[in-house]
């Protein structure tokens, strides 16, 4: 795809983010690796209001370019695309069961096997720091070696993917799966898990399962 063509892919993401209910206002943000580089959301901007020429360009040392001024978030996308090679889309959001779950500041255990969709057996959440500053990134460094979907605490979810289609499938998932994490929390029962085995299975068969969109 050109630029033209990811810009209006990276809207209509950020669009049908908001019709699954995944976010609201001017949070979250949403990029794509191009070039040398990503193409991301600009900060603070109503997605509705978005034209492809307000995404922005970023290099892989955080230059952008002039004139427009690129999401708040642009270190810890950067972070993504550093530390994984494997994935080139980044979804950001302030869902309400992700963000409600990593006021926690705990992982999302394997209740259900499909925990497993992150790439690990459980969906880490990660320390708190400052939105927009290095030391956020830093932690997102670390935490999306581990798993592709990671809780930012007391902030939201972080999804990564090899293209838009498959981060914000990956976002939809993980907020279905907080969602029943937070019902399961409400009863004040005893949660019971799968074990290691289990989960080891279902990560063996995830590596040859699923959605196939390419970009
Ligand atoms: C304050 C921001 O909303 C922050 O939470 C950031 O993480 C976010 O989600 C949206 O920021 P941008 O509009 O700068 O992408
Ligand atoms: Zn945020």
């Amino acid at each position: 795809m050109n630029r033209q063509q990811l810009s209006r892919k990276i809207i209509d993401t950020c669009l049908e983010m908001t019709r699954l209910g995944l976010n609201q206002g001017t949070a979250g943000n949403v990029s794509v690796r191009y070039k040398d580089g990503m193409l991301i959301t600009p900060t603070g901007t109503p997605y509705e209001l978005l034209t492809e020429d307000n995404i922005v360009y970023v290099d892989n040392n955080g230059k952008h370019e002039e004139g427009k001024l690129p999401s708040s978030e642009w270190h810890f996308h950067l972070a993504v695309y550093q530390a994984r090679s494997d994935v080139d889309a980044v979804v950001h959001n302030h869902s309400i069961n992700c963000a409600a779950v990593s006021i926690l500041e705990k992982p999302i255990p394997p209740f259900h096997y499909m925990i497993a969709v992150g790439g690990t057996d459980h969906i880490p959440c990660i320390p708190y720091a400052t939105f927009g500053t290095h030391k956020l990134a830093e932690y997102v460094k670390e935490g999306i070696k581990e798993s592709k979907a990671i809780l930012l605490a007391h902030h939201g979810l972080i999804a990564a993917e090899q293209n838009l289609d498959k981060a914000l499938w990956l976002a939809h998932e993980v907020e279905v799966l907080a969602q029943w994490y937070m019902k399961l929390l409400a009863t004040g029962l005893e949660i019971p898990l799968l074990n290691q085995e289990e989960m080891a299975v279902v990560l063996e068969k995830f590596k040859s399962y699923g959605l196939r969109i390419e970009e």
